[in-house]
């Protein structure tokens, strides 16, 4: 997708270099950095520390991380130990795993060394153009949802409500919850995006506001318990978010809070959708809140909040300033990113990444076969395979 007028992804082989590319998410919206990954080890601290993110994207990422460990390997043993650390690097989406063996399993085909690589660089690429197209087709798929309601309401702005950031930068292209909005956009449909922040990590205030913006699209960035307030109010007409996991009886595993949204457009009768590709079902899986590993992060990333601080260090220092400096100060390209503490000191603080939305509670899915209820006769219908 567009970003800085150029077509980007959020990661990407370069052919010069021999390395994989990826945008360094840590830093978005206030600086742009490309990092480059060359080992198995740079791609499993890339997915921790979360400079990728996003349940498609790091299925890409884990798909990249068994190249990397191909190139760098000297036993067939020691290729699959590293594939078995790279699945482990987040456990709650589960693309990852299914990235990272689809191309093991493709790699184990062959015999020769060079060809192992040559297939596990192929098999990247071929999942990277995979989840670009499931994208697109769901963004196809779900924007009649958002015409119907354009319709009934004479042409007048469609609310929508999304949380976390399930957009071209946690996919390929398009994202899946922005799918949707995208394809709206194109069409000329008057829409309007609320943007949940999303604590800890500010997902939505950071990226998604981010994509939004460069894009065109009307958006306001809100904290994340107005939304309830925004629902009872009429304020919305459809939330559609992502997911990292969701179970072949529809439950959804995706960043903590969806959950609540989930029950307040449950209360206000209205339409909550999970846009999601096929990637992202767990066959194996019946109920999702007994069975979804749900990731626990450090407790830091709540105590500490992330921005960009646009004084300089002189004036944080209590340096009085004139109005006129302030707003060169403002203007200027100038920030240091900074990270501050926000409760006592020694206040324990709990970190869940992502809690389950049981699938009652769930409109419809929006995936790259259509739209179907989240129910297991309905998905089954649309993945007979
Ligand atoms: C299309 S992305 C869907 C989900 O991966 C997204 O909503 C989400 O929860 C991402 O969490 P993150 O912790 O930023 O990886």
């Amino acid at each position: 997708m567009k970003a800085d007028e150029k077509n980007i992804r959020p990661i990407w082989f370069d052919n010069d270099s021999e390395t994989v590319k990826i945008i360094d998410q840590r830093l978005l919206p206030h600086e742009f950095v490309i990092t480059d990954l060359s080992t198995a080890d740079d791609v499993i601290m890339a997915i921790k520390e979360m400079y990728v993110r996003g349940a498609p994207l790091i299925g890409v990422t884990g798909a990249y991380g068994v190249y990397l460990a191909a190139v760098h390997s000297k036993t067939e043993d020691e290729l699959i130990r590293e594939c078995e650390r790279l699945k482990a690097a987040r456990p709650t989406a589960v693309n990852l795993v299914w990235g990272v063996d689809k191309v093991l399993s493709e790699v184990l085909k062959k015999e020769n060394v060079s060809e192992r690589i040559d297939t596990a660089r192929k098999e990247a690429a071929v999942i990277a153009e995979f989840e670009a197209e499931n994208c697109r087709k769901i963004g196809e798929y779900g924007v009649s949802l958002i015409e119907a309601i354009s319709r009934k309401k004479h042409g007048k702005p469609v609310n929508l409500l999304t949380h976390c950031n399930a957009g071209w930068l946690a996919c390929i292209e398009y994202g899946t919850a922005t799918a949707p909005m995208y394809a709206a956009y194109e069409k000329g449909i008057d829409i309007h995006v609320w943007v949940d922040e999303t604590r800890p990590l500010n997902q939505g205030a950071r990226l998604t506001a981010w994509e939004l913006g460069r894009h065109g699209i009307q958006h306001t960035v809100i904290t994340d318990n107005a939304g309830g307030h925004l629902m009872q109010h009429g304020m919305v007409d459809m939330v559609i978010v992502g997911t990292d996991r969701t179970t072949y009886t529809g439950d959804v595993a995706n960043k903590i809070g969806t959950y609540l949204k989930a029950l307040a457009a449950k209360d206000n009768n209205i339409p909550f959708y999970v846009a999601l590709p096929s990637t992202t079902f767990d066959w194996t899986l019946r109920d999702g809140l007994a069975e979804i590993p749900i990731e626990e992060r450090d407790p830091d990333e709540v105590r500490y909040i992330q921005g960009a601080d646009h004084t300089s260090p002189l004036k944080a220092c209590g340096q009085e300033i004139s109005p006129d400096e302030i707003k060169y100060v403002q203007n200027s390209e100038q920030h240091t990113i900074r990270s501050v503490l926000v409760p006592p000191e020694n206040s324990p603080a709990a970190n869940y990444a992502f809690d389950v939305t049981p699938a009652r509670l769930v409109t419809g899915f929006i995936t790259e076969r259509g739209s179907c209820k989240a129910t297991e006769e309905e998905i089954k219908r649309l993945f007979p395979d």
